[in-house]
Protein backbone atom coordinates (compact mmCIF):
# COMPACT_ATOMS: atom_id res chain seq x y z
CA UNK A 1 0.00 0.00 0.00
CA UNK A 2 0.98 3.89 0.10
CA UNK A 3 0.83 5.83 2.44
CA UNK A 4 0.87 9.71 1.98
CA UNK A 5 2.28 10.28 5.26
CA UNK A 6 3.63 9.80 8.44
CA UNK A 7 -0.05 10.40 10.01
CA UNK A 8 -1.41 7.65 8.04
CA UNK A 9 0.98 5.24 8.50
CA UNK A 10 1.66 2.27 11.61
CA UNK A 11 5.30 2.93 12.78
CA UNK A 12 4.74 -0.49 15.03
CA UNK A 13 4.81 -2.49 11.58
CA UNK A 14 7.80 -4.84 11.17
CA UNK A 15 9.73 -5.01 8.13
CA UNK A 16 12.51 -7.30 6.90
CA UNK A 17 13.78 -4.30 4.74
CA UNK A 18 13.34 -0.71 4.72
CA UNK A 19 14.67 1.01 1.70
CA UNK A 20 15.47 5.18 2.07
CA UNK A 21 14.78 6.98 -1.34
CA UNK A 22 12.50 5.90 -4.39
CA UNK A 23 15.30 6.74 -6.84
CA UNK A 24 16.70 4.80 -9.31
CA UNK A 25 18.29 2.47 -6.89
CA UNK A 26 15.43 2.91 -4.58
CA UNK A 27 12.71 1.69 -6.56
CA UNK A 28 14.54 -1.05 -8.70
CA UNK A 29 15.41 -2.67 -5.11
CA UNK A 30 11.99 -2.19 -3.60
CA UNK A 31 10.28 -3.93 -6.67
CA UNK A 32 13.09 -6.46 -6.87
CA UNK A 33 13.29 -7.36 -3.38
CA UNK A 34 9.33 -7.53 -3.01
CA UNK A 35 9.54 -10.33 -5.60
CA UNK A 36 9.83 -12.36 -2.85
CA UNK A 37 7.23 -13.11 -1.03
CA UNK A 38 8.91 -14.21 1.82
CA UNK A 39 10.34 -10.51 2.40
CA UNK A 40 8.33 -7.50 3.65
CA UNK A 41 9.20 -4.10 2.15
CA UNK A 42 8.89 -0.68 3.24
CA UNK A 43 10.44 2.34 0.65
CA UNK A 44 10.17 5.98 2.60
CA UNK A 45 10.29 8.99 0.35
CA UNK A 46 11.10 12.59 1.32
CA UNK A 47 8.50 13.83 -1.55
CA UNK A 48 5.12 12.78 -2.94
CA UNK A 49 3.78 11.08 -5.81
CA UNK A 50 4.58 13.10 -8.37
CA UNK A 51 1.61 12.55 -10.47
CA UNK A 52 -0.75 14.74 -12.63
CA UNK A 53 1.66 16.92 -13.99
CA UNK A 54 2.09 16.63 -18.12
CA UNK A 55 5.63 18.49 -17.40
CA UNK A 56 7.24 15.36 -16.08
CA UNK A 57 5.25 13.20 -18.61
CA UNK A 58 6.54 15.02 -21.45
CA UNK A 59 10.28 14.32 -22.87
CA UNK A 60 10.79 17.17 -24.58
CA UNK A 61 10.23 19.26 -21.45
CA UNK A 62 12.64 17.55 -19.60
CA UNK A 63 14.25 20.56 -19.02
CA UNK A 64 11.60 22.88 -17.00
CA UNK A 65 11.63 20.15 -14.17
CA UNK A 66 14.77 21.94 -12.64
CA UNK A 67 16.27 24.04 -11.33
CA UNK A 68 14.03 25.78 -8.84
CA UNK A 69 11.17 23.64 -8.97
CA UNK A 70 8.55 21.33 -6.45
CA UNK A 71 10.08 18.11 -8.21
CA UNK A 72 13.96 19.18 -7.34
CA UNK A 73 15.34 19.25 -3.72
CA UNK A 74 16.62 22.72 -5.09
CA UNK A 75 20.60 22.22 -4.11
CA UNK A 76 23.44 24.59 -4.92
CA UNK A 77 26.89 23.73 -5.15
CA UNK A 78 29.46 25.92 -2.61
CA UNK A 79 31.61 28.52 -4.16
CA UNK A 80 33.88 26.99 -7.17
CA UNK A 81 37.04 27.89 -7.32
CA UNK A 82 37.37 26.33 -10.58
CA UNK A 83 34.36 28.12 -11.82
CA UNK A 84 35.51 31.67 -10.83
CA UNK A 85 33.94 31.18 -7.33
CA UNK A 86 30.44 30.88 -8.81
CA UNK A 87 27.72 28.64 -6.70
CA UNK A 88 25.77 26.78 -9.15
CA UNK A 89 22.39 25.15 -9.24
CA UNK A 90 22.42 21.13 -8.06
CA UNK A 91 19.71 20.05 -9.14
CA UNK A 92 18.27 16.39 -8.18
CA UNK A 93 15.24 14.96 -7.64
CA UNK A 94 12.67 14.72 -4.88
CA UNK A 95 9.46 12.23 -5.18
CA UNK A 96 8.73 8.95 -6.41
CA UNK A 97 11.14 8.38 -9.41
CA UNK A 98 13.88 11.25 -8.01
CA UNK A 99 16.26 12.18 -10.00
CA UNK A 100 15.27 9.74 -12.66
CA UNK A 101 11.72 12.09 -12.87
CA UNK A 102 13.32 15.14 -13.84
CA UNK A 103 16.54 14.35 -15.58
CA UNK A 104 17.25 14.30 -19.49
CA UNK A 105 16.48 10.93 -20.11
CA UNK A 106 19.66 10.20 -22.05
CA UNK A 107 20.19 6.48 -21.70
CA UNK A 108 24.07 5.57 -21.85
CA UNK A 109 25.90 3.07 -20.17
CA UNK A 110 29.63 3.74 -20.50
CA UNK A 111 32.19 1.95 -22.26
CA UNK A 112 33.39 -1.69 -21.06
CA UNK A 113 36.21 0.21 -19.93
CA UNK A 114 34.56 2.35 -17.52
CA UNK A 115 32.51 -1.04 -15.90
CA UNK A 116 35.17 -2.78 -15.95
CA UNK A 117 37.19 -0.34 -13.68
CA UNK A 118 34.09 -1.08 -10.98
CA UNK A 119 35.21 -4.70 -10.98
CA UNK A 120 39.17 -3.55 -10.61
CA UNK A 121 38.85 -0.93 -8.19
CA UNK A 122 36.12 -3.08 -6.19
CA UNK A 123 37.97 -6.61 -6.20
CA UNK A 124 35.12 -8.04 -7.05
CA UNK A 125 34.60 -9.36 -11.04
CA UNK A 126 30.98 -9.23 -10.48
CA UNK A 127 30.91 -5.74 -11.09
CA UNK A 128 32.71 -5.95 -14.46
CA UNK A 129 30.97 -5.32 -17.87
CA UNK A 130 30.91 -9.30 -18.82
CA UNK A 131 28.36 -10.33 -15.90
CA UNK A 132 26.77 -6.31 -15.82
CA UNK A 133 25.23 -6.64 -19.33
CA UNK A 134 23.16 -8.78 -17.90
CA UNK A 135 21.94 -5.98 -15.34
CA UNK A 136 21.77 -3.73 -17.61
CA UNK A 137 19.64 -5.72 -20.11
CA UNK A 138 17.39 -6.54 -17.11
CA UNK A 139 16.64 -3.08 -16.19
CA UNK A 140 16.07 -1.97 -19.60
CA UNK A 141 12.32 -2.16 -21.95
CA UNK A 142 13.57 -1.18 -25.23
CA UNK A 143 10.67 -0.30 -27.02
CA UNK A 144 10.53 0.85 -30.87
CA UNK A 145 10.36 4.77 -32.03
CA UNK A 146 7.55 5.88 -31.63
CA UNK A 147 7.18 7.29 -35.68
CA UNK A 148 7.46 3.71 -36.25
CA UNK A 149 9.97 4.15 -38.54
CA UNK A 150 12.61 0.97 -38.82
CA UNK A 151 15.88 1.54 -36.62
CA UNK A 152 17.91 -0.93 -38.14
CA UNK A 153 21.51 0.56 -38.15
CA UNK A 154 20.32 3.29 -35.51
CA UNK A 155 21.24 0.75 -32.46
CA UNK A 156 22.74 -2.95 -32.31
CA UNK A 157 19.72 -5.06 -31.06
CA UNK A 158 21.52 -7.74 -28.94
CA UNK A 159 22.91 -5.65 -26.74
CA UNK A 160 19.36 -4.97 -25.52
CA UNK A 161 16.34 -6.14 -24.27
CA UNK A 162 12.53 -5.73 -24.81
CA UNK A 163 11.64 -7.71 -21.18
CA UNK A 164 13.21 -5.31 -18.27
CA UNK A 165 11.27 -2.19 -16.72
CA UNK A 166 12.89 0.71 -17.74
CA UNK A 167 12.10 2.24 -21.22
CA UNK A 168 14.57 2.93 -23.66
CA UNK A 169 14.08 3.86 -27.21
CA UNK A 170 16.15 5.54 -30.42
CA UNK A 171 14.07 9.26 -31.61
CA UNK A 172 10.98 8.92 -32.42
CA UNK A 173 10.78 12.60 -34.32
CA UNK A 174 13.48 13.76 -36.91
CA UNK A 175 14.66 16.79 -36.77
CA UNK A 176 16.35 18.88 -40.09
CA UNK A 177 19.63 18.52 -38.49
CA UNK A 178 19.64 14.86 -38.13
CA UNK A 179 20.86 14.37 -41.81
CA UNK A 180 24.01 17.31 -41.53
CA UNK A 181 24.66 15.25 -38.43
CA UNK A 182 25.22 11.90 -39.58
CA UNK A 183 26.68 13.29 -43.10
CA UNK A 184 29.57 15.23 -41.26
CA UNK A 185 30.05 11.47 -39.90
CA UNK A 186 31.02 10.90 -43.34
CA UNK A 187 32.97 13.68 -44.31
CA UNK A 188 35.03 13.82 -41.45
CA UNK A 189 37.05 10.83 -40.12
CA UNK A 190 37.69 12.87 -37.00
CA UNK A 191 33.76 12.23 -35.76
CA UNK A 192 32.79 8.40 -37.44
CA UNK A 193 29.57 6.98 -36.36
CA UNK A 194 28.84 4.83 -34.00
CA UNK A 195 26.51 2.45 -34.40
CA UNK A 196 25.28 1.61 -30.60
CA UNK A 197 27.15 3.33 -27.73
CA UNK A 198 25.91 1.29 -25.17
CA UNK A 199 27.74 -1.72 -26.57
CA UNK A 200 30.71 -1.07 -24.44
CA UNK A 201 32.65 0.56 -27.26
CA UNK A 202 31.12 4.33 -27.22
CA UNK A 203 32.84 6.10 -29.49
CA UNK A 204 31.74 8.18 -31.91
CA UNK A 205 28.28 9.57 -32.95
CA UNK A 206 25.40 8.02 -32.95
CA UNK A 207 21.73 7.84 -32.02
CA UNK A 208 20.37 9.11 -28.52
CA UNK A 209 18.49 5.86 -26.37
CA UNK A 210 16.56 8.07 -24.34
CA UNK A 211 14.53 6.98 -21.50
CA UNK A 212 11.44 7.05 -22.81
CA UNK A 213 8.38 4.44 -23.20
CA UNK A 214 5.59 4.78 -25.66
CA UNK A 215 6.73 8.57 -25.98
CA UNK A 216 6.15 9.03 -22.84
CA UNK A 217 9.37 9.68 -19.91
CA UNK A 218 10.66 6.31 -18.04
CA UNK A 219 11.36 7.00 -14.77
CA UNK A 220 12.24 4.65 -11.91
CA UNK A 221 8.50 4.52 -10.91
CA UNK A 222 7.85 2.31 -13.66
CA UNK A 223 9.68 0.12 -10.67
CA UNK A 224 6.58 0.41 -9.11
CA UNK A 225 3.69 0.67 -11.05
CA UNK A 226 4.20 -2.76 -12.46
CA UNK A 227 3.70 -5.81 -10.64
CA UNK A 228 4.92 -4.10 -7.52
CA UNK A 229 2.28 -2.04 -6.89
CA UNK A 230 -0.70 -5.25 -6.20
CA UNK A 231 1.91 -6.61 -3.99
CA UNK A 232 0.72 -7.12 0.15
CA UNK A 233 4.77 -7.20 1.13
CA UNK A 234 5.50 -3.94 -0.35
CA UNK A 235 4.35 -0.99 1.52
CA UNK A 236 5.75 3.03 -0.04
CA UNK A 237 5.41 6.10 2.86
CA UNK A 238 5.45 9.32 1.21
CA UNK A 239 6.36 12.46 2.28
CA UNK A 240 8.49 11.32 5.08
CA UNK A 241 12.09 12.32 5.29
CA UNK A 242 14.95 10.22 7.34
CA UNK A 243 17.16 12.39 9.37
CA UNK A 244 19.36 9.49 10.98
CA UNK A 245 20.03 6.10 10.89
CA UNK A 246 20.42 4.41 14.46
CA UNK A 247 21.51 1.52 16.38
CA UNK A 248 20.39 -0.47 18.89
CA UNK A 249 23.39 -1.41 20.08
CA UNK A 250 26.07 -4.27 19.00
CA UNK A 251 25.13 -7.38 16.20
CA UNK A 252 25.76 -10.48 17.15
CA UNK A 253 29.51 -10.38 17.23
CA UNK A 254 29.00 -8.44 20.18
CA UNK A 255 30.96 -5.61 18.85
CA UNK A 256 30.03 -4.22 15.31
CA UNK A 257 26.98 -1.93 15.73
CA UNK A 258 23.68 -2.83 14.01
CA UNK A 259 22.13 0.08 12.09
CA UNK A 260 19.06 -1.21 11.76
CA UNK A 261 16.43 1.40 12.42
CA UNK A 262 15.93 5.01 10.88
CA UNK A 263 14.59 8.07 12.44
CA UNK A 264 11.97 9.95 9.91
CA UNK A 265 9.11 12.71 10.32
CA UNK A 266 7.07 14.18 8.03
CA UNK A 267 9.04 15.87 5.26
CA UNK A 268 8.79 19.50 6.98
CA UNK A 269 10.03 18.35 10.59
CA UNK A 270 7.98 17.64 13.48
CA UNK A 271 8.41 14.52 15.94
CA UNK A 272 10.47 12.04 14.96
CA UNK A 273 9.91 7.76 15.21
CA UNK A 274 11.94 5.30 15.00
CA UNK A 275 11.20 2.13 12.18
CA UNK A 276 12.89 -0.57 12.06
CA UNK A 277 14.31 -3.39 9.92
CA UNK A 278 14.52 -6.91 11.17
CA UNK A 279 17.14 -7.98 8.50
CA UNK A 280 18.52 -4.19 6.79
CA UNK A 281 18.12 -0.68 6.30
CA UNK A 282 19.19 0.15 2.65
CA UNK A 283 20.19 3.63 1.91
CA UNK A 284 19.12 4.56 -1.62
CA UNK A 285 19.08 8.79 -0.57
CA UNK A 286 21.41 9.17 -3.29
CA UNK A 287 24.95 10.45 -4.03
CA UNK A 288 24.50 13.57 -1.67
CA UNK A 289 21.31 11.96 -0.02
CA UNK A 290 22.71 9.27 1.34
CA UNK A 291 26.34 10.70 3.09
CA UNK A 292 23.81 13.32 4.34
CA UNK A 293 22.09 11.02 6.48
CA UNK A 294 25.14 8.92 7.43
CA UNK A 295 27.44 12.44 8.78
CA UNK A 296 23.92 13.07 10.91
CA UNK A 297 24.53 9.56 12.47
CA UNK A 298 27.93 9.82 13.33
CA UNK A 299 29.17 7.73 10.51
CA UNK A 300 31.85 9.62 9.00
CA UNK A 301 35.38 10.94 9.57
CA UNK A 302 35.78 10.94 12.95
CA UNK A 303 37.71 14.36 13.62
CA UNK A 304 35.41 16.33 11.32
CA UNK A 305 32.14 14.15 13.18
CA UNK A 306 34.21 15.55 16.44
CA UNK A 307 34.19 19.40 15.33
CA UNK A 308 30.43 19.64 14.79
CA UNK A 309 29.48 17.95 18.29
CA UNK A 310 28.09 14.75 16.19
CA UNK A 311 28.77 11.62 18.63
CA UNK A 312 31.27 9.37 16.42
CA UNK A 313 29.54 5.82 16.17
CA UNK A 314 31.49 4.84 13.37
CA UNK A 315 34.83 6.37 12.39
CA UNK A 316 34.53 5.67 8.12
CA UNK A 317 36.49 8.74 6.96
CA UNK A 318 35.41 8.11 3.01
CA UNK A 319 32.07 9.19 4.08
CA UNK A 320 30.52 11.92 1.35
CA UNK A 321 34.45 11.92 -0.51
CA UNK A 322 35.57 11.29 -4.09
CA UNK A 323 32.60 13.42 -5.07
CA UNK A 324 32.43 13.37 -8.98
CA UNK A 325 30.80 14.64 -11.88
CA UNK A 326 30.22 15.66 -15.14
CA UNK A 327 31.10 19.64 -16.18
CA UNK A 328 30.47 21.15 -19.58
CA UNK A 329 29.39 23.94 -20.79
CA UNK A 330 27.53 24.93 -24.62
CA UNK A 331 28.16 26.71 -27.46
CA UNK A 332 25.30 28.21 -29.41
CA UNK A 333 25.67 28.09 -33.24
CA UNK A 334 23.08 30.39 -35.52
CA UNK A 335 21.55 28.67 -38.54
CA UNK A 336 19.81 29.88 -41.05
CA UNK A 337 17.20 26.39 -40.98
CA UNK A 338 13.53 27.52 -39.11
CA UNK A 339 13.27 24.03 -38.66
CA UNK A 340 14.30 24.01 -34.77
CA UNK A 341 12.69 23.66 -31.44
CA UNK A 342 13.34 27.39 -31.56
CA UNK A 343 10.61 28.15 -33.56
CA UNK A 344 8.05 25.82 -31.50
CA UNK A 345 9.26 27.14 -28.13
CA UNK A 346 8.15 31.11 -29.11
CA UNK A 347 5.24 30.30 -31.41
CA UNK A 348 2.13 29.20 -28.80
CA UNK A 349 -0.24 28.06 -31.07
CA UNK A 350 2.56 25.81 -32.85
CA UNK A 351 3.84 24.73 -29.43
CA UNK A 352 0.04 23.89 -28.23
CA UNK A 353 -0.21 21.80 -31.80
CA UNK A 354 2.13 19.55 -30.55
CA UNK A 355 1.49 19.69 -27.39
CA UNK A 356 -2.12 18.48 -28.49
CA UNK A 357 -0.55 15.64 -30.15
CA UNK A 358 1.19 14.22 -27.75
CA UNK A 359 -1.78 14.24 -25.29
CA UNK A 360 -3.79 12.55 -27.75
CA UNK A 361 -1.19 9.53 -28.67
CA UNK A 362 2.05 10.53 -27.75
CA UNK A 363 3.61 11.18 -31.29
CA UNK A 364 5.19 13.97 -32.82
CA UNK A 365 7.65 16.61 -31.98
CA UNK A 366 7.45 16.09 -28.16
CA UNK A 367 8.45 12.40 -27.82
CA UNK A 368 12.47 12.70 -27.26
CA UNK A 369 14.28 14.34 -25.20
CA UNK A 370 15.93 17.34 -26.76
CA UNK A 371 18.58 15.80 -29.15
CA UNK A 372 18.92 12.76 -31.25
CA UNK A 373 22.20 12.71 -31.67
CA UNK A 374 24.90 12.58 -29.12
CA UNK A 375 29.11 12.16 -29.39
CA UNK A 376 30.84 10.41 -27.20
CA UNK A 377 35.22 11.08 -28.29
CA UNK A 378 38.79 11.15 -27.44
CA UNK A 379 41.26 13.99 -27.71
CA UNK A 380 43.59 12.25 -30.42
CA UNK A 381 46.63 10.58 -29.50
CA UNK A 382 48.91 13.32 -31.33
CA UNK A 383 47.42 16.34 -29.27
CA UNK A 384 49.73 18.45 -27.54
CA UNK A 385 47.70 17.87 -23.82
CA UNK A 386 49.22 14.58 -23.86
CA UNK A 387 52.77 15.98 -23.85
CA UNK A 388 51.86 17.16 -19.70
CA UNK A 389 49.12 14.59 -18.89
CA UNK A 390 48.15 11.20 -18.89
CA UNK A 391 44.98 9.93 -20.27
CA UNK A 392 42.34 10.23 -17.43
CA UNK A 393 39.80 7.99 -18.82
CA UNK A 394 39.70 4.41 -18.45
CA UNK A 395 40.72 3.22 -21.14
CA UNK A 396 41.09 3.24 -24.93
CA UNK A 397 37.44 2.26 -25.26
CA UNK A 398 35.78 5.68 -23.01
CA UNK A 399 35.58 9.16 -24.29
CA UNK A 400 36.61 12.41 -23.10
CA UNK A 401 34.45 14.85 -23.82
CA UNK A 402 30.41 13.95 -25.10
CA UNK A 403 28.53 16.31 -26.89
CA UNK A 404 24.53 16.23 -27.39
CA UNK A 405 23.54 18.22 -30.88
CA UNK A 406 20.65 19.95 -29.84
CA UNK A 407 17.93 21.64 -32.88
CA UNK A 408 17.48 24.58 -31.00
CA UNK A 409 17.79 26.28 -27.71
CA UNK A 410 14.62 24.94 -25.06
CA UNK A 411 13.80 28.23 -24.01
CA UNK A 412 12.28 31.66 -25.37
CA UNK A 413 14.08 33.31 -27.90
CA UNK A 414 12.64 36.18 -29.58
CA UNK A 415 13.89 35.56 -32.93
CA UNK A 416 16.69 33.13 -34.51
CA UNK A 417 17.32 29.52 -34.88
CA UNK A 418 20.14 27.78 -32.98
CA UNK A 419 21.83 24.62 -32.66
CA UNK A 420 23.28 24.04 -28.98
CA UNK A 421 25.97 22.05 -28.53
CA UNK A 422 26.48 20.97 -25.04
CA UNK A 423 30.17 20.19 -24.92
CA UNK A 424 31.22 18.09 -20.79
CA UNK A 425 34.54 16.75 -19.92
CA UNK A 426 33.44 12.87 -19.22
CA UNK A 427 36.20 11.41 -17.74
CA UNK A 428 36.93 13.72 -15.02
CA UNK A 429 39.85 14.17 -12.50
CA UNK A 430 38.58 16.85 -10.12
CA UNK A 431 36.88 15.42 -6.60
CA UNK A 432 34.64 17.11 -4.71
CA UNK A 433 32.85 16.02 -1.37
CA UNK A 434 29.33 16.13 0.27
CA UNK A 435 29.77 17.55 3.96
CA UNK A 436 27.56 19.26 6.70
CA UNK A 437 28.19 22.15 8.51
CA UNK A 438 25.47 22.36 11.28
CA UNK A 439 23.70 19.29 13.58
CA UNK A 440 20.37 20.01 11.95
CA UNK A 441 19.11 17.18 9.58
CA UNK A 442 16.98 19.33 7.55
CA UNK A 443 19.80 21.99 6.89
CA UNK A 444 20.46 21.55 3.25
CA UNK A 445 23.85 19.89 2.95
CA UNK A 446 26.94 21.59 1.29
CA UNK A 447 27.56 20.01 -2.37
CA UNK A 448 31.01 20.70 -2.95
CA UNK A 449 31.38 19.11 -6.62
CA UNK A 450 34.63 20.79 -7.02
CA UNK A 451 34.34 21.38 -11.21
CA UNK A 452 37.15 22.13 -12.92
CA UNK A 453 39.37 21.71 -10.24
CA UNK A 454 42.09 19.80 -12.00
CA UNK A 455 43.23 21.94 -15.10
CA UNK A 456 43.07 18.81 -17.10
CA UNK A 457 39.13 18.65 -17.41
CA UNK A 458 38.83 22.48 -18.47
CA UNK A 459 41.20 22.46 -21.40
CA UNK A 460 39.39 18.73 -22.33
CA UNK A 461 36.41 21.31 -22.30
CA UNK A 462 38.66 23.79 -24.40
CA UNK A 463 39.53 21.25 -26.88
CA UNK A 464 35.59 19.59 -27.22
CA UNK A 465 34.50 23.33 -27.99
CA UNK A 466 37.37 23.67 -30.90
CA UNK A 467 36.29 20.28 -32.15
CA UNK A 468 32.97 21.37 -32.63
CA UNK A 469 33.93 23.59 -34.50
CA UNK A 470 35.78 21.50 -36.88
CA UNK A 471 32.70 19.70 -37.07
CA UNK A 472 30.11 22.73 -38.28
CA UNK A 473 32.88 23.20 -40.57
CA UNK A 474 31.99 20.23 -42.78
CA UNK A 475 30.43 20.21 -45.88
CA UNK A 476 27.52 19.26 -44.51
CA UNK A 477 26.94 22.03 -43.01
CA UNK A 478 27.87 25.07 -45.80
CA UNK A 479 25.40 27.83 -45.48
CA UNK A 480 23.34 26.45 -42.78
CA UNK A 481 25.76 27.34 -39.36
CA UNK A 482 25.95 31.18 -39.63
CA UNK A 483 28.16 31.71 -36.70
CA UNK A 484 28.56 31.51 -32.72
CA UNK A 485 25.37 33.35 -30.80
CA UNK A 486 27.24 33.07 -27.22
CA UNK A 487 31.15 32.05 -27.08
CA UNK A 488 33.51 33.22 -30.42
CA UNK A 489 36.70 32.75 -28.11
CA UNK A 490 39.34 31.64 -30.05
CA UNK A 491 42.67 31.90 -27.48
CA UNK A 492 43.07 29.50 -25.06
CA UNK A 493 43.05 32.19 -22.62
CA UNK A 494 39.68 33.78 -23.97
CA UNK A 495 38.05 30.10 -24.33
CA UNK A 496 39.22 29.38 -20.34
CA UNK A 497 37.43 32.38 -19.12
CA UNK A 498 34.16 31.31 -21.08
CA UNK A 499 34.38 28.11 -19.87
CA UNK A 500 35.02 29.11 -16.10
CA UNK A 501 32.38 31.71 -16.47
CA UNK A 502 29.53 29.69 -18.18
CA UNK A 503 30.22 25.62 -17.21
CA UNK A 504 27.71 24.00 -15.43
CA UNK A 505 27.15 20.47 -13.63
CA UNK A 506 25.51 17.72 -15.83
CA UNK A 507 23.98 16.30 -13.02
CA UNK A 508 26.04 13.09 -12.61
CA UNK A 509 27.51 13.07 -8.96
CA UNK A 510 28.57 10.05 -8.10
CA UNK A 511 31.18 8.26 -5.75
CA UNK A 512 30.55 9.43 -2.28
CA UNK A 513 29.77 6.49 -0.24
CA UNK A 514 32.38 4.45 -2.99
CA UNK A 515 32.89 0.43 -2.59
CA UNK A 516 36.09 -0.57 -2.37
CA UNK A 517 37.69 -4.02 -1.48
CA UNK A 518 36.61 -5.94 1.82
CA UNK A 519 39.94 -5.63 3.12
CA UNK A 520 40.63 -1.84 2.53
CA UNK A 521 40.96 1.28 4.45
CA UNK A 522 39.49 3.40 2.33
CA UNK A 523 36.08 3.63 0.48
CA UNK A 524 32.33 3.04 2.06
CA UNK A 525 31.13 -0.20 1.04
CA UNK A 526 32.23 -3.23 0.35
CA UNK A 527 31.39 -4.56 -2.73
CA UNK A 528 28.47 -6.64 -1.92
CA UNK A 529 27.85 -2.98 -0.50
CA UNK A 530 27.20 -3.65 2.48
CA UNK A 531 28.47 -0.41 4.87
CA UNK A 532 31.84 -1.42 6.26
CA UNK A 533 32.54 -1.03 9.88
CA UNK A 534 28.65 -1.62 10.82
CA UNK A 535 25.43 -4.34 10.38
CA UNK A 536 22.32 -4.58 9.08
CA UNK A 537 23.11 -1.08 6.63
CA UNK A 538 23.52 -1.29 2.66
CA UNK A 539 23.46 1.28 0.39
CA UNK A 540 22.39 1.17 -3.35
CA UNK A 541 22.48 4.36 -5.48
CA UNK A 542 25.09 6.03 -7.58
CA UNK A 543 27.48 7.24 -4.49
CA UNK A 544 28.65 3.55 -4.62
CA UNK A 545 29.97 3.88 -7.75
CA UNK A 546 33.74 3.48 -7.79
CA UNK A 547 34.45 5.41 -11.08
CA UNK A 548 31.90 7.56 -12.62
CA UNK A 549 31.60 6.07 -16.29
CA UNK A 550 31.72 8.46 -19.16
CA UNK A 551 28.16 8.46 -19.31
CA UNK A 552 24.96 9.90 -18.13
CA UNK A 553 24.68 7.76 -14.97
CA UNK A 554 20.76 6.17 -14.36
CA UNK A 555 21.43 3.56 -16.88
CA UNK A 556 24.82 2.57 -14.52
CA UNK A 557 22.37 3.03 -11.08
CA UNK A 558 19.63 1.29 -12.83
CA UNK A 559 22.13 -2.06 -13.64
CA UNK A 560 23.75 -1.94 -10.50
CA UNK A 561 20.71 -1.85 -8.31
CA UNK A 562 19.33 -4.84 -10.27
CA UNK A 563 22.70 -6.93 -9.23
CA UNK A 564 22.27 -5.16 -5.57
CA UNK A 565 18.97 -7.22 -5.25
CA UNK A 566 20.53 -10.11 -6.54
CA UNK A 567 22.83 -10.24 -4.07
CA UNK A 568 20.72 -8.97 -1.58
CA UNK A 569 18.35 -12.10 -2.43
CA UNK A 570 21.14 -14.33 -2.28
CA UNK A 571 22.04 -13.19 1.56
CA UNK A 572 19.39 -14.59 2.99
CA UNK A 573 17.94 -17.27 0.72
C1 LIG B 1 18.60 17.58 -13.85
C2 LIG B 1 19.17 16.20 -13.99
C3 LIG B 1 19.38 15.69 -15.27
C4 LIG B 1 19.90 14.42 -15.43
N1 LIG B 1 20.00 13.90 -16.69
C5 LIG B 1 20.29 12.59 -16.84
C6 LIG B 1 20.16 11.97 -18.11
O1 LIG B 1 19.82 12.60 -19.13
N2 LIG B 1 20.43 10.64 -18.18
C7 LIG B 1 20.82 9.91 -17.10
O2 LIG B 1 21.07 8.72 -17.22
N3 LIG B 1 20.95 10.48 -15.89
C8 LIG B 1 20.66 11.79 -15.73
N4 LIG B 1 20.71 12.35 -14.49
C9 LIG B 1 21.25 11.53 -13.36
C10 LIG B 1 20.35 10.39 -12.88
O3 LIG B 1 19.01 10.78 -12.82
C11 LIG B 1 20.89 9.93 -11.52
O4 LIG B 1 22.21 9.45 -11.71
C12 LIG B 1 20.08 8.80 -10.88
O5 LIG B 1 18.73 9.16 -10.74
C13 LIG B 1 20.69 8.47 -9.52
O6 LIG B 1 19.88 7.55 -8.83
P1 LIG B 1 19.92 7.44 -7.26
O7 LIG B 1 19.00 6.34 -6.88
O8 LIG B 1 21.32 7.38 -6.83
O9 LIG B 1 19.37 8.84 -6.71
P2 LIG B 1 18.03 9.62 -7.01
O10 LIG B 1 17.41 9.14 -8.27
O11 LIG B 1 18.34 11.05 -6.89
O12 LIG B 1 17.05 9.18 -5.81
C14 LIG B 1 17.28 9.52 -4.47
C15 LIG B 1 15.94 9.58 -3.76
O13 LIG B 1 16.14 9.64 -2.36
C16 LIG B 1 15.25 10.58 -1.79
N5 LIG B 1 15.84 11.07 -0.55
C17 LIG B 1 16.98 11.77 -0.41
N6 LIG B 1 17.21 12.07 0.88
C18 LIG B 1 16.16 11.54 1.58
C19 LIG B 1 15.83 11.51 2.97
N7 LIG B 1 16.61 12.08 3.88
N8 LIG B 1 14.67 10.91 3.34
C20 LIG B 1 13.88 10.32 2.41
N9 LIG B 1 14.15 10.31 1.08
C21 LIG B 1 15.28 10.91 0.69
C22 LIG B 1 15.14 11.65 -2.85
O14 LIG B 1 14.01 12.46 -2.68
C23 LIG B 1 15.12 10.82 -4.13
O15 LIG B 1 13.82 10.42 -4.48
C24 LIG B 1 20.24 13.63 -14.28
C25 LIG B 1 20.03 14.15 -13.01
C26 LIG B 1 19.50 15.41 -12.85
C27 LIG B 1 19.28 15.94 -11.46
Amino acid sequence: ATFESLADFDATKAYDFIIVGAGAGGSTTANRLSENPDFSVLLVEAGGANDGDITVDVPLLCTRLTPNTLYDWNYTTTAQPGLNNRVVPFPTGIGLGGSTTVNCLVYTRGSKNDIDAWAELSGDDGWSWDNMLQYFKKSERYNDPRDGHDATGQYLPEFHSRDGVIGVSVPGYPYAIDKRVMATTEQLEEFPFREDMNSGEQTGIGYVQALVLDGKRSSAKDHLTGPAASRDNLDILLHTRVSRVTSDGSSSDGETLSFNNIEVSSANGGDVQTLTASKEVILSAGAVGTPNILLHSGIGEAAFLESLNIDVLVDLPSVGKNLTDHIGVSTTYIVNETDTLDSVVRNETLFNYWLDQWKANQTGMFVDTSENHAAFLRIADNSSLWESYEDPSSGPLTAHYEWIFQSGLSSYTEEGNYINLPAACVSPLSRGNVSINTTDPFAPPLVNPNLLAEELDMKIVREAIRAGRRFFAAPAWDGVVLGELNNNAESDEDLEDYIRNNAVSFFHPVSTSSMSPVDADYGVTNPDLTVKKVKGLRIVDAGVIPRLPAAHTSASTYALAERAADLIKAAYA
